[in-house]
């Protein structure tokens, strides 16, 4: 593997968020490999010990949550999910407490909900969390607060929230750490497939089988790997995927895995928010004009290229905007009601009478979503 800027400028990152999946250091049968996660922690003390701030989002509380309750396997159910991730969590950070110690090291467990960064007020509140645990040198150790999120308000993943922590501290690269060692073309299980090194464009991933996790443990697979390196990408955040086996050359050297180029420059806070954590509650379905009008020229949405409204929403809220073809475009902040829209739709403003006459959603309140390797998977 050659040397490149992408890599150069992952291994030369000062502040990194370190994304560790459930497959990677748990089983089924012994709970926690505690010699795996010593080696993961060893590879970012070494890191922290060069002045590095490291934010360490760790999966595993399911599984954890496993062999001591005797379950067998990892749980279907919401209920006993719940109650894994509470026996499991509580074995897990006391694992890393035991673990940095080694090293000097303090932890810090943050728990997070969806709601903690889908609210903006509840987003700068967890920024600041994080800013003072890294200012006072701990090591944040970041997970899903599994036992209250239900099915409706979870992140679903924690690719995801890794994404969504590396933004809200501003970390200038994020490792993803699997049981596998790179993306491949195909799903590495299913024979012989090739391995990609680098992502600087959705052509490049425009092709591969990307796949769901068969491991047992892992939630979102490669799936929800790439949408994370997207979101991520998005940010103006390089992204490192790579195996937890590798963790110590990942972190020091950036020269394993696949690497994601970030597309373009770090997006503001109140834009990534909007674009990407924002919980939405409605969506306005847009005809070719409009969408050309928002995305490709940067405007304002108005009523007259509105065809439909999904959603009980109000203005203020955040909703998607969709295309023709049903592809989310933009997301942004509506200025009416749902129930307010339907009368306003396709009438330009002459036809409306002067109270409806403003933009549907402001063109300072719209982000567009660009194509990108999400949309492949
Ligand atoms: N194209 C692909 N490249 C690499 N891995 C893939 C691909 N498609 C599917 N996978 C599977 O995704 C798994 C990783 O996802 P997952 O089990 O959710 O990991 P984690 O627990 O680290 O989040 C791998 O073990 C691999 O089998
Ligand atoms: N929050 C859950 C993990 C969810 C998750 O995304 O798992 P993984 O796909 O292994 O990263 C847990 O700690 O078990």
């Amino acid at each position: 593997m050659t040397a490149s800027r992408v890599r150069n400028g992952i291994a030369k990152a000062r502040r990194l968020v370190v994304k560790v999946g459930s497959s990677a250091l748990t089983s089924t049968e012994d709970g926690i490999d505690t010699a795996r996660l010593d080696a993961l922690v060893d590879a970012v003390a070494a890191r922290v010990a060069e002045d590095v701030q490291v934010v360490l989002v760790s999966s595993g509380a399911i599984g954890a949550g496993i062999a001591p309750l005797a379950l067998g396997g990892r749980p279907e159910d919401l209920a006993t999910q719940q109650a894994a991730a509470s026996v499991g969590q509580l074995a897990l950070a006391h694992a890393y407490a035991e673990s940095f110690a080694r090293h000097s090291l303090t932890v810090g467990q943050v728990l997070l909900t969806s709601d903690d960064v889908a609210r903006r007020a509840h987003y700068r509140n967890a920024q600041r969390t994080f800013t003072r645990l890294l200012s006072l040198g701990a090591v944040p150790v970041v997970n899903e607060n599994d036992t209250v999120a239900t099915e409706e308000i979870r992140f679903g993943d924690n690719d995801r929230l890794a994404a969504l922590v590396a933004h809200l501290i501003g970390a200038e690269a994020l490792v993803l750490l699997s049981d596998v060692d790179a993306l491949y073309d195909g799903d590495p299980r299913s024979g012989s497939t090739r391995r990609v090194d680098e992502v600087t464009s959705v052509t490049d991933v425009a092709e591969l089988e990307i796949g769901r996790s068969s491991s047992g443990l892992g939630t979102g697979g490669m799936v929800s790997k790439l949408a994370a390196a997207r979101t991520a990408a998005a940010a103006g955040i390089p992204v490192l995927l790579a195996g937890a086996l590798d963790a110590a050359r990942a972190l020091e050297r950036a020269d394993v895995g696949t690497a994601f180029e970030a597309a373009g420059s770090r997006l503001s806070a109140r834009r990534f928010w909007l674009g990407y954590a924002a919980g939405v509650t409605g969506r306005l379905h847009l005809d070719d004009g409009a969408v050309a009008a928002v995305v490709g020229r940067r405007r304002s949405l108005l009523a007259a290229g509105v065809t439909g409204v999904d959603g009980d929403f109000l203005a203020g809220d955040v909703v998607e905007l969709v295309d023709p073809a049903q592809g989310v475009v933009a997301r942004g902040v509506v200025a009416f009601d749902a129930g307010e829209l339907p009368a306003m739709l396709g009438r330009t403003s002459d036809e409306l009478p002067e109270h409806l006459r403003r933009e549907v959603v402001h063109a300072d309140d719209l982000v567009p979503i660009t194509r990108s390797i999400h949309d492949v998977t």
